[in-house]
């Protein structure tokens, strides 16, 4: 997918991925073994729903965002015990040890399985036990981010943010921070002020999508109204300048998704991303998969060769790319220094490979 050379460069670096959907690692195969294990009737007016292989066709043709999420809240709908959610995450971080992954903040979406019944417990056991093992065993440090869901009503987020057993995985520290997805166009960050208030309150992390589909003027809310750290996505803030300038200047970390992008029709193509914009303007911006099971199972590595390629960027790009990444996660500054310090030695030792 990229230049030999830069795939073992890219495949080195320490990789810190801060926007992915646990339920957008759910593959097609896993949804029809785990619809089949847990009973669950999958749609039978649709003919997606035929074959693990024909899901996987419709999800090569998503029209908009909106269409994506159709398919996304219909998979979840698998995932009912512990151990389910488990396998999604230990499925995950399979991928990321695979791809160089050294650090991964994980979002989930509560409200999507406790409208099903699905206990609040059932979904954060499951996942803090792969994260356990992924620490273990592969040498991967993660954190929790519990997302909130647009298309639903504001005090709906606010209620579910203050059941107990949500504020205990906050205080306890299993979850790290809050973020806000779903439908777009129709929700503006600033209908959550209330709930990004009282996350601010609890001192926890906080990031939003915003700028995906919607427009710069989202951004600017999130950032004022929401008082968020991170954005998620935000590449519209390159149609306004000033935007632009100001994002770079308040070291907000963009979290870009470019073949999520592309699959859900915000830009045609990589090529078309404006990573060379943000380098320019100084904006810091880290590099993600979003729910790679639903485009094309194209997890961070691939993602990292899509820029490559688009753009020829030279390892010095790469290094400050993934400074930036390091130094916008929300892990503990130890964590970070022992980051940098693997960064700096896989830039060395490819330079002097490069330039002996
Ligand atoms: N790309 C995305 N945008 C908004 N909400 C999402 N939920 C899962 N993926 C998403
Ligand atoms: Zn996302």
């Amino acid at each position: 997918m990229c230049q030999t050379q830069f795939h073992t460069l890219l495949q080195a670096l320490p990789k810190c991925e801060h926007h992915l959907h646990l339920e957008g690692a759910l593959t097609p195969e896993t949804l029809f073994a785990l619809a089949v294990k847990n009973g669950i009737q999958l749609p039978s007016d649709d003919p997606a729903f035929a074959s693990p292989a024909s899901l996987a066709l419709r999800y090569q043709r998503f029209t908009s965002l909106d269409d994506f999420l159709h398919y996304y809240y219909l998979g979840m709908s698998v995932l009912l015990q512990p151990s389910d959610f488990e396998s999604l995450a230990w499925d995950y971080f399979l991928h990321a040890s695979k791809d160089g992954v050294a650090h991964a903040e994980l979002f989930f979406d509560p409200q999507a399985h406790l409208a099903r019944g699905v206990p609040y417990e059932t979904i954060v056991s499951g996942f803090t036990k792969a994260r356990m093992r992924a620490e273990a065993e592969l040498g991967i440090s993660s954190l929790l981010v519990c997302c909130f869901l647009r298309h639903l009503p504001p005090v709906e987020a606010v209620a579910t943010f203050r059941l107990p057993e949500v504020q205990h995985s906050f205080t306890s520290g299993q979850v790290t921070g809050i973020g806000l997805d779903s439908s777009e166009l129709e929700y503006p960050p600033e209908l959550f002020t209330d709930l990004y208030a009282s996350a601010r309150d609890l001192g926890l992390k906080r990031t939003a999508h915003a700028g995906e589909e919607g427009p710069p003027s989202y951004v600017t809310t999130a950032l004022e109204a929401l008082r968020i750290e991170r954005i998620d996505h935000g590449i519209r803030i390159a149609e306004d300048p000033s935007l632009l300038t100001r994002v770079a200047d308040e070291g907000i970390l963009l979290t870009v998704c470019p073949i999520s992008n592309v699959f859900l029709r915000c830009v045609p193509s990589v090529a078309d991303l404006p990573i060379q914009a943000f380098m320019r303007a100084g904006v810091r911006f880290s590099i993600n998969s979003d729910d790679p099971a639903y485009f094309g199972n194209h997890f961070l590595l691939d993602n990292y060769c899509a820029v490559q390629t688009a753009f020829d960027l030279t390892a010095n790009d790469w290094s400050v790319i993934c400074k930036n990444s390091i130094n916008g996660s929300w892990c503990s500054a130890s964590r970070k220094e022992a980051l940098l310090r693997g960064l700096k030695s896989v830039i060395d030792d490819w330079t002097s490979v490069q330039d002996p």
